[in-house]
């Protein structure tokens, strides 16, 4: 995946609404994609083909969460899918987290390299409070994170998605290679919706993040491919 690029979040029921807003992008150029739950779980696994053979690169965000043989078996399936990038949920455990490198290693075909595996810390919806009376979570959410971090880090996966603002603490505690995935991104004075840890496509430049995840600033908006050229801009640093 280029890292350059902006992971645009293709929350979408079908796959005629992806190839509408496609339609927006000019032709030949190879996109990083997020396929989520939405679109996953309507249009089925032959979204994510028709997405690899137009050439772009594919985030499938499943963020798996299950017993270690279930999902390491799924794991061992989705590796035949050709994504670049794929999600588990940390709080799985280890177990869970070591049975899914083995089944991405296993299912990868021959001569290809298995997708990169990022473990979800606490999702960007999750505020430290809620996370404290719901999760009965008694630590601060940048500890629960960074806990996260480690064992993903112990168990062979190559990051975690987590907000951009708990970047600095993830690559304190694993490495300064461990790859911080970043959606809660928003423009300046951009509308939250139900995100609570935001920060700006610079801001999250700036701190470090090697990948962040946008879906509504550009699939809302008003122009999309002139919304994703102004968020690509200013995650490159062209914007101050
Ligand atoms: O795993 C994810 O991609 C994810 C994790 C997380 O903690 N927060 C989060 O927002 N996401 C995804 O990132 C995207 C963010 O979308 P917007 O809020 O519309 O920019 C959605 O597709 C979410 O499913």
């Amino acid at each position: 995946m280029d890292k350059r690029k902006p992971i645009i979040a293709l929350d979408f029921p079908d796959l005629v609404t992806v190839q509408t807003f496609l339609a927006k992008f000019p032709k030949n150029d190879s996109l990083n994609v997020k396929v989520g739950m939405e679109l996953y779980y309507q249009a089925g696994p032959a979204i994510v083909t028709y997405l690899v053979e137009a050439g772009h690169q594919v985030f499938l965000d499943l963020k798996l969460h299950d017993i270690p043989n279930t999902v390491g078996r799924a794991m061992e399936g989705l590796a035949r899918l050709g994504v670049a990038m794929t999600n588990l949920h940390g709080a799985g455990g280890k177990e869970m987290m070591k049975a899914a490198v083995a089944g991405l290693q296993k299912g990868t075909p021959l001569g290809q390299t298995p997708p990169l595996l990022i473990a979800v810390t606490q999702l960007t919806s999750t505020s430290e409070q809620s996370m404290q009376e719901e999760q009965l979570i008694t630590t601060s959410l940048e500890e629960s994170v960074a806990h996260y971090g480690k064992l993903a880090q112990e168990c062979g996966l190559d990051g975690v998605v987590c907000s951009a603002k708990e970047v600095s603490v993830i690559k304190a505690s694993t490495s300064s290679d461990f790859l911080c995935v970043t959606p809660g991104i928003r423009p300046k004075k951009g509308e939250l919706g139900d995100q609570k840890r935001v920060m700006t496509p610079l801001e999250a430049k700036q701190i470090g993040s090697d990948f962040i995840v946008v879906g509504r600033p550009i699939t809302q908006a008003v122009d999309p491919y002139k919304a994703y050229q102004e968020i690509l801009a200013e995650w490159n640093g062209e914007i101050k």
